[in-house]
């Protein structure tokens, strides 16, 4: 042992020999039974474990999300779970095809209490635990392995039997070598036969087999070897629902429940969000939707997940982290430049092909399975680039700006943000565009225009009333368009512009319909971007002329730095 390491007073686990172990080549293709254990588990871990209204609320909405097999509580522990079980069978609020299950120690008194509690049940699983583990049966026990099976044993009879006098209700028997994991896996094995063979389970009425990593000492594939190897040793594996129930203190109690069910488990127990004791129970949520996401339905319902996660924080008085898997406030967020022009591109390409299978970049499921919108997919702040700004304008203004433009406008708002150090919405996106685009209309303003052609001819005069300085007059000019006859009445009053680029589109729908004119032009060798928006196209093109050289006159000094060279390489 190392002095000097203060890890060195922790064991290592200790690794189940199975060289020709099969689960890493399988892969899950079906759901396993879930039970939850919000109402137990959760429920024990709690500062304030939920009254009655609260266990009502989680019951309801865990029925709602489609649990089949929920456990209620720990009926002989306190008032509250005893009176709680009693109001669901007395109150009939159970339907008929859920199970309520029940956890009990494995102690006469408190078997005997829990059968009180379940009276008139229609469909109950009995739970009965007691610790496996050396150190358990050391220090909290004082057992040998002999004493630790008769207590379990003991306990299976009583449960038997007081089974047997309720032929009414629809009984499953469920046995748990609590710290299973760290138990001696011979041993496990020993005992859990012990108890089949005081229940009796057959293939057509099996007992559950509950194999909990009650604290997660190992990593997953640790656990999954233990249930490979469990499974092939324990006698009559046929008459038992195997099921696993794992923990999270390493963090891994996702990974733990995915590698067991590949290795052979059929049911995992678990809570909505990994409530329970110390680091949580294994997350059922999240566990469901890693298989949505692998095209395997999980049977439970996930679709409307923030009104269910509200409620769930308001029985657990909890708050789910921003980050938790598909359902904190931010997991369909990207804040980042290269994550947000990736995504723009990918749902511009889905939108391109709707029916194919999900692909967009850095969102491993669609937001709208899980009853969220594409709103918050983009946010802006000082690490985001041209293409979330780009995609915010579009989404919720309609301004699809041209490449160059964005690139462009993308340094305003960078400075924004660098300046304030805080999150840019698309409303002061929205307003910032407007302020340098839209709002340009001095010194130099547009007061209307008149446009005529000869017939059959290509050629469009324009006379277009301006102010200038405070000055207004008539310009006239002539050319093969109306952009063009308005450049060249805009030479002819001293102002040489030269159309670079151009783009147009409509914003909006129906009568609030308008055009909305993207223009790059060239004054005295400079690139400079204007933006008109009007009723007419004619109009809006005009006005972006306007913008342009008013922004050229008024702002280059405060303006970024852009020549047409330099857009083409900055980001
Ligand atoms: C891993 C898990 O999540 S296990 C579930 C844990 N959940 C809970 O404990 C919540 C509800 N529990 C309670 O309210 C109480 O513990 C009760 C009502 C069940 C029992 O309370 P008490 O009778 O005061 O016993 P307490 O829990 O303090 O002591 C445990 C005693 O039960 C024994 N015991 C503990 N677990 C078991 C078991 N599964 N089977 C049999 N005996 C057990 C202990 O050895 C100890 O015996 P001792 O007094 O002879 O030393
Ligand atoms: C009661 C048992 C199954 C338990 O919660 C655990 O071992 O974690
Ligand atoms: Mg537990």
């Amino acid at each position: 042992m190392m002095l000097d390491n203060p890890a060195s007073k922790y064991q290592p686990f200790v690794a189940v020999d199975l060289p020709d172990r099969q689960w890493p080549s399988r892969r899950i293709e079906s759901p396993p039974q879930w039970c939850s254990v919000d109402l137990r588990d959760g429920n024990q871990a709690l500062i304030d474990p939920m009254d009655l209204e609260r266990k009502q609320r989680l019951f309801d909405l865990l029925v709602k999300v489609g649990f089949k097999q929920i456990e209620v509580g720990f009926p002989s522990a306190s008032q509250t779970d005893f009176d709680f079980v009693r109001s669901l069978i007395e109150e009939d609020k159970i339907p008929d095809d859920v199970s309520i299950q029940v956890l009990t120690q494995a102690r006469p008194p408190l078997i005997d209490r829990t059968f009180e509690a379940l009276e008139g049940a229609k469909n109950a699983i009995v739970h009965v635990y007691n610790a496996t583990d050396p150190m358990f049966r050391r220090v909290v026990f004082g057992v040998d392995k002999a004493e630790c099976v008769q207590i379990a044993v003991e306990a299976t009879t009583r449960i038997r039997q007081r089974m047997e006098a309720a032929p009414a209700t629809q009984w499953t028997f469920q046995y748990s070598p609590e710290l299973f994991t760290t138990t001696e896996m011979d041993f496990a094995v020993e005992i859990v036969e012990a108890v089949m063979g005081a229940f009796e389970p057959t293939p057509e009425q099996r007992m559950i087999v509950n194999l909990p990593a009650t604290v997660e000492v190992a990593p997953p594939n640790n656990y999954a070897d233990q249930i490979e190897w469990f499974c092939r040793e324990v006698k009559n594996r046929d008459a038992l629902i195997v099921s696993v129930h794992p923990h999270n203190d390493r963090g891994t109690g996702v990974a733990a429940a995915e590698l067991t069910l590949m290795a052979g488990a059929d049911r995992v127990e678990g809570t909505l969000f990994g409530n329970g004791e110390r680091t949580g129970n294994v997350d059922i949520v999240t566990l469901a939707m890693n298989m949505y996401t692998q095209g395997v339905h999980p049977q439970l319902d996930f679709s409307n997940i923030t009104p269910l996660m509200r409620e769930v924080e308001y029985c657990n008085q909890l708050p789910v982290h921003p980050r938790h898997p598909y359902v904190g406030d931010l997991v369909f967020t990207a804040f980042s430049g290269s994550h947000q022009d990736a995504i723009k591109k990918g749902m511009a390409d889905r939108r391109a092909h709707p029916e194919a299978r999900w692909e967009v970049p850095y969102l491993p499921i669609d937001p709208m399975d899980v009853g969220r919108s594409y709103e918050a997919v983009i946010r802006v702040n000082s690490q985001s680039g041209k293409g979330g700004i780009s995609y915010l304008l579009e989404q919720e203004h309609g301004i699809e700006l041209p490449r160059r433009l964005s690139i462009e406008f993308s340094q305003v708002v960078q400075e924004v943000a660098d300046r304030t150090g805080r999150e840019i919405t698309s409303t002061m996106i929205y307003q910032a565009f407007a302020d340098e685009y839209l709002a340009r209309n001095s010194p130099f303003a547009l007061f209307g225009h008149r446009l005529s052609s000869e017939p059959d001819s290509p050629r469009v005069s324009v006379e277009a009333t301006i102010e200038e300085r405070g000055e207004r007059r008539v310009i006239q000019g002539e050319g093969n368009g109306p952009l063009a006859a308005f450049i060249k009445a805009l030479a002819a009053a001293g102002h040489d512009v030269e159309i670079i680029d151009y783009h147009e589109h409509s914003r909006g729908q129906g009568a609030d319909a308008e055009a909305i004119a993207y223009v790059e032009v060239r004054i005295d060798g400079k690139a400079v971007f204007g933006v008109g928006t009007d009723e007419s196209i004619t109009s809006a093109s005009m006005k972006g002329v306007m913008s342009a050289i008013n922004r050229y006159l008024l702002t280059q000094a405060a303006a970024p730095n852009v020549t047409a060279e330099s857009l083409a390489v900055t980001k």
